[in-house]
């Protein structure tokens, strides 16, 4: 079973799954590494400085790395493009901001994050995609706590407990739009 751990940039996917890799016995794949280190890409993007990921190539090698026997987290933005079931992890824009900035990312790079996360964006492709779909705000709690949250959804799935989970992880839960576009 393919689980991702999706969200705007910044919202905490690498550190929580680095934490499941450390403490749990799931496999834990980090694609946006692999895509670079595999070159599973089509184009590199000089102005954005980034690569466009070749989602059949990345696809494959996902199912040739996955475990057969317990679930595989996937860790990146784009593994709810891949995973039947994704994990959405939201920040509120203003703390947000803040986690960006630290990352020295150009003003137009936060902003254009930021709307993103106002927008739902990811939340919304989740949802188009993947038959279940989960939502984490990790803005007021702990990384230990988000991980902990992390935990539950992956043994409530494993257990087939999908609408015990749904009632406590419900997609839609938060809205930013209001608050972050009165302020801009
Ligand atoms: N409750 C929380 N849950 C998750 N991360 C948190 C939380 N509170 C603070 N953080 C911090 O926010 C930062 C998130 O950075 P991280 O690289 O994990 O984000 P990301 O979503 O993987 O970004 P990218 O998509 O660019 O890889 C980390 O430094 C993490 O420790």
């Amino acid at each position: 079973m393919l689980i991702g751990i999706t969200g705007t940039p910044g919202t905490g996917k690498t550190a929580v799954t680095s934490l499941l890799e450390s403490r749990t016995p799931y496999r834990v794949i980090h694609l946006n590494e692999l895509i670079k280190e595999e070159k599973l890409y089509s184009e590199v993007d000089t102005e954005r400085d980034c690569v466009v990921a070749d989602m059949d190539l990345v696809e494959r090698r996902v199912w040739e790395m996955a475990d057969p026997n317990n679930i595989t987290v996937l860790d990146s933005h784009l593994s709810h493009h891949i995973a039947n079931s994704a994990i959405v992890l939201r920040t509120k824009p203003d703390v947000l901001r803040a986690r960006l900035q630290k990352r020295k990312y150009s003003a137009e790079k936060v902003q254009e994050n930021l709307e993103a996360e106002a927008l739902d964006i990811i939340l919304c492709e989740a949802v188009d995609w993947c038959d279940n779909v989960f939502e984490i705000d990790t803005t007021s709690q702990s990384l230990e706590r988000t991980f902990d949250d992390v935990v539950a959804i992956l043994e409530g799935l494993a257990a087939g407990q999908e609408d015990k989970l749904a009632a406590r992880y419900r997609p839609g839960s938060v809205d930013w739009s209001e608050d972050f576009f009165d302020q801009a």
